[in-house]
């Protein structure tokens, strides 16, 4: 079952349920989503730094990306074809009986502006801010402005709780992250981390 603005803003209220900062509720909570501001950091690659990246070889991360900071009311310019990683500009708290799930808006798709390329999922349990892949599919750059709404929340009720939700339980290792966060895939057990 879908959440309803109503439902998302007496779970907001109970506290189980966080989304922070809301600043402006009637615009952020739409129908059935609450929309996410774009927040100041983003991660780009440098594709001349390295031949490849592998996954096994998680101390390249900072080799292949740079991270550049844009104030709010500054443009971020996506051009045709770039990826980078944004940022939700607000930290969200999921509790272990609702997942939520990462979209786009239609007047960012209009404009050919994705959010995330594959990853849509934010497991019950999963705390912190939400990493945007973006990408400009169109052949038109586009200006981002932080602070801008880029994305948005939706939020489902499972048929129970998670019994082992997201976080450091399990080892989850993006559980508290802040600002745009590279891939930790290097951490798999099956490249010889330890999770
Ligand atoms: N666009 C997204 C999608 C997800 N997440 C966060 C919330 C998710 O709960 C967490 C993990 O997402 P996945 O399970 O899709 O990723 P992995 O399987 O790679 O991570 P893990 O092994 O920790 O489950 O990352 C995010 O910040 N930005």
């Amino acid at each position: 079952m879908i959440l309803s603005d109503a439902d998302i803003l007496s779970r907001l209220k109970e506290g189980d349920l966080v989304v922070d900062p809301i600043d402006d509720i009637d615009m952020q909570v739409q129908p059935a989503s609450v929309d996410l501001r774009l927040g100041t950091e983003f991660l780009e690659f440098q594709r001349t730094n390295i031949s490849c990246i592998h996954p096994n070889r998680e101390h390249e991360v900072s080799e292949y990306v740079r991270e550049t900071h844009v104030d709010e009311g500054d443009d971020f310019i996506l051009h045709p074809g770039d990826f980078v990683l944004g940022t939700t500009k607000e930290r969200v708290e999921i509790p272990p009986d609702l997942l939520a799930t990462v979209e786009g808006r239609s007047s960012l798709g209009r404009l050919a502006v994705v959010i995330h390329a594959t990853a849509g999922i934010v497991d019950p349990g999963y705390e912190g801010q939400i990493t945007l892949e973006l990408s400009n599919l169109g052949s038109a750059p586009v200006a981002l402005t932080p602070g801008m709404r880029i994305s948005q929340l939706v939020f489902t009720e499972m048929k129970s709780p998670a019994a082992r939700p997201y976080g450091s339980e399990r080892g989850s290792k993006y559980q508290g992250q802040s600002g745009p966060q590279a891939s930790r895939i290097g951490s798999d057990p099956e490249f010889g981390g330890d999770e």
